[in-house]
């Protein structure tokens, strides 16, 4: 097996689980120890990427630009990345992040939109950026689907393309398919981003390894969206017995997730009965807090709505269904709506 890339995103992807609540204090801590790891790149934005601090996404405490430029400050050897969803962020922000001094902007479309990221690519490129595609909720398309929009992203500049289980709702086989079939399709590298519904996501980037990833995420203390990520000391600890030796330091690690992280955690971050049946059906966790508010209005389970969500593929930016889902599962019941 290669030695991997590791992606250290607890200041993006736990962003999400911190309600966007980051200070400039916190990022400074996170990072210091992330670099004196020697974990080679850390990820600061909105936990929906750049311009993510909104009414939709959720406001942030302190500004994105103000975190991202205390990273950059901070890091002796850590490339700083930001995640950048278009749409919600524009050409605006990502030119000031690299500004700023981010080196790598990870380029985040659900993955049947690849197209809309072209101009997106070319910007980060011009502006001397390592260009990353992150193709979400990858378990929704087959390995061949992926594997056309994630040539699409290599023919618009991209360096690497992550399969992203963004869901958790990933098994080991359906890792191996994805991750195999962008290996064969791509002269870049590929990647690997984990949520743990399912409590697999440690297991689930091992198996995206044998199957040739090159790059990998995690998170400390798994700190991340809906179950949280593959958490990056565990990620290090499992590495070092399978002697690939990624050069991180896990002792840092282990402190870093227990002294700083741990403490930051409002709630636990479990697999819980909620974001076990996310994963199950395969819906996006940000659908879960409306689901758990209609399954109480209604009446209904939340894993009845999150199984007949899945059912129709919901994806990001369908939450107008939720409603509509437990309406007719309550009048199923001959529930009174
Ligand atoms: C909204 C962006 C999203 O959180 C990206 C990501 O980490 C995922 O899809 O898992
Ligand atoms: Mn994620």
């Amino acid at each position: 097996m290669k030695i991997p890339r590791l992606t250290d995103t607890t200041l993006r992807d736990g962003d999400h689980a911190v309600s966007h609540s980051y200070t400039p204090e916190q990022v400074r801590a996170i990072v210091k120890e992330l670099d004196e790891a020697g974990v080679p790149v850390i990820e600061v934005s909105h936990g929906a990427g750049l311009n993510g601090s909104t009414i939709q996404q959720g406001f942030s405490t302190h500004s994105e630009f103000d975190l991202i430029q205390v990273a950059v400050e901070t890091a002796q050897q850590a490339k700083i990345a930001s995640l950048f969803v278009p749409g919600i962020g524009t050409s605006s922000e990502l030119r000031k992040a690299a500004e700023i001094g981010i080196s790598v902007i990870r380029i985040a479309v659900h993955c049947t939109e690849a197209d809309v990221t072209e101009q997106y690519f070319r910007l980060a490129k011009e502006l001397g950026l390592e260009a990353v595609g992150f193709l979400m909720m990858s378990h929704s398309q087959p390995a061949s689907v992926l594997a056309e929009q994630a040539k699409l992203m290599e023919s618009y500049g991209a360096d690497c393309i992550y399969v992203v289980d963004s869901a958790g709702a990933l098994v080991q086989s359906g890792v191996r398919e994805r991750v195999s079939a962008l290996k064969d399709a791509l002269s870049i590298d590929v990647g690997f981003h984990a949520h743990n519904n399912l409590g697999l996501a440690i297991g689930n980037t091992i198996t995206a390894l044998e199957a040739g990833a090159d790059q990998i995420d995690g998170t400390l203390r798994g700190l991340g969206a809906g179950a949280g990520n593959a958490p990056t000391e565990i990620l290090v600890a499992v590495l070092n017995k399978m002697n690939v030796d990624t050069g991180v330091n896990l002792a840092i690690l282990m402190d870093a997730a227990e002294e700083i992280v741990a403490p930051l955690m409002k709630t636990p971050i479990v697999v819980d009965r909620d974001n076990l049946s996310s994963g199950y059906a395969g819906v996006y966790n940000s659908f879960l807090l409306h689901v758990r508010h209609a399954a109480e209005k209604f009446g209904v389970g939340v894993s009845e709505i999150m199984e007949e969500l899945g059912k129709r593929n919901a994806v990001a930016g369908q939450e107008d269904w939720i409603l509509d889902v437990a309406v007719e599962l309550a009048e199923k019941k001959g529930l009174k709506v």
